[in-house]
């Protein structure tokens, strides 16, 4: 793994073409691993996204007893993981949790349905992002989860609670991620009879569902789903392992390369993710097309190329919340004002992304405005030299490297990434791939 400095200073780009291959999805790594866990049976699982999100999970299925080995086999990792068939082998552990959404409110769930003693804790920002939508279904349904800092917050202890409901209601309008728990876990609470889930309030980051659902089937789960307000789980599943399962590369990962194809000339291809994926952020490329970029898609790749300046764009990006912080810099280098909307969950992720975004689009020159679940982003003439912080946000390192890249009618910045090790988080080698495809040479 890359050993980063303090900062990384990165001079302008006059142009960015190449091919990247991608990293493992981390949604659908760690979605993966937990139903491998829970399933009866061996999975090999091909390719799973090695970074900070997934390691916290894999050593938390190790310290309940789930036995995975890794090894290599040509250019792909394979995790062997033993299923535990719906069981902890231990059941008191204490689990570090990091700042993984993906990883802590699933197993939450798991670990409260499943029964045991068990402490949940992560990083001090992981104990100021929300899990109360979560624990107050759960414990309504019979679990029994106590806050040990702050109500609502991690840490958590949870014990052996008793499950009877078979109709449970969680707010949607959050995270998405704790309908996602409540789904995962379900065949273990619809033992005896099926579970009902329904959805208060309008349920944000959808695609995030889908993936869930889609991955749920792939374990021989059956979800009978009512719109988006209501998911019925019959009685008596269990989850066998599909044997083999590959994780595709992480379409959000993917946006700052398709980004950088179309501020930067291009053709920019990422390899991993295509037509074919089961992720809702390959439709960032269509936000990339109304900006004015030209986008070819095969099964397993996109490529981003421009022959001209982006478009500004005033879109709704509930759907995409990850990648549109890619859109917010890549505005930098439209003509006119982009509106980013309905973006309230940026506030609540791995820092507070709406203000955080705000503040260093402003160190470059932009003029920046913030709303409750809205941005806009106008341009500067001339993007100025600038210091960005990241707050340990690894899609703020990410996202502010393209600031680097000259465009068709903005010249990119000397741009000082502050603190870029955080893009272990899901990416750990983010910076020599973005080296790969930034061409320092005359045009
Ligand atoms: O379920 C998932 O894999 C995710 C859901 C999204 O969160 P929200 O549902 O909180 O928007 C997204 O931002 C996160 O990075 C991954
Ligand atoms: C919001 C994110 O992560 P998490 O899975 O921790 O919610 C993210 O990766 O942008």
């Amino acid at each position: 793994m890359t050993d980063y400095p303090h900062y990384l200073d990165l001079l302008p780009v006059a142009r960015a073409e190449g091919t990247v291959r991608l990293p493992g999805s981390k949604s659908i790594s760690n979605r993966i691993l937990l139903l491998a866990a829970l399933a009866e049976g061996e999975t090999r699982v091909i390719d799973l996204l090695a970074s900070d999100d997934t390691a916290v999970m894999l050593a938390a299925l190790r310290s309940l007893g789930v036995e995975w080995a890794e090894h290599r086999e040509g250019e792909s990792t394979v995790h062997v993981v033993k299923g535990v068939k719906g069981s902890w082998p231990l059941r008191t552990a204490d689990l570090f949790m990091g700042n993984a959404g993906t990883a802590i409110r699933p197993l939450t769930a798991a670990l409260a349905v499943i029964g045991g003693d068990y402490k949940v804790h992560g990083v001090p920002r992981m104990h100021e992002r929300p899990i109360g939508d979560l624990v107050d279904a759960l414990n309504a349904a019979g679990a029994d989860i106590e806050y040990t800092l702050n109500k609502g917050y991690p840490p958590l202890h949870i014990r052996s609670g008793e499950f009877k409901s078979q109709r449970l209601s969680v707010r949607g309008d959050v995270s998405s991620q704790f309908l996602t728990a409540l789904l995962m876990v379900a065949p273990l609470m619809a033992r005896e009879h099926a579970v009902t889930i329904d959805v208060e309030g309008e349920l944000i980051s959808k695609p995030y569902i889908e993936i869930t659902l889609n991955l749920i089937r792939r374990f021989g789960g059956v979800v009978e789903q009512d719109g988006w307000s209501s998911f019925t789980i019959p009685a008596g599943q269990t989850y066998k392992s599909p044997g083999i399962i590959h994780v595709e590369g992480d379409a959000s990962s993917a946006s700052y390369f398709l980004a950088a194809g179309a501020i930067g000339r291009g053709p920019v291809r990422v390899q991993g993710v295509g037509r074919e994926s089961i992720q809702g952020d390959v439709r960032f490329a269509q936000a990339l097309e109304q900006m004015g970029a030209t986008i070819v898609m095969g099964d397993n790749w996109i490529e981003a190329s421009a022959s001209g300046p982006l478009k500004a764009v005033d879109m709704d990006f509930n759907h995409i919340p990850d990648a549109a912080m890619t859109i917010a810099v890549a505005a930098l280098y439209a003509e006119g004002t982009t509106t980013l909307r309905n973006i309230a969950s940026w506030r609540v992720k791995e820092t507070d992304r709406l203000s955080a975004m705000a503040t260093e689009l402003r160190k470059l020159g932009a003029t920046v405005e913030e709303g409750a679940d809205w941005l806009s982003v106008t341009p500067p003439a001339v993007l100025q030299p600038a210091a960005i912080d990241t707050y340990d946000d690894h899609r703020m390192a990410m996202c502010f490297s393209l600031a680097s890249l000259d465009g068709y009618i903005r010249q990119g910045a000397k741009v000082r990434i502050n603190d870029p090790k955080c893009v272990a988080k899901t990416f750990p080698e983010y910076f020599s791939a973005f080296a790969s495809i930034a061409k320092r040479g005359s045009v």
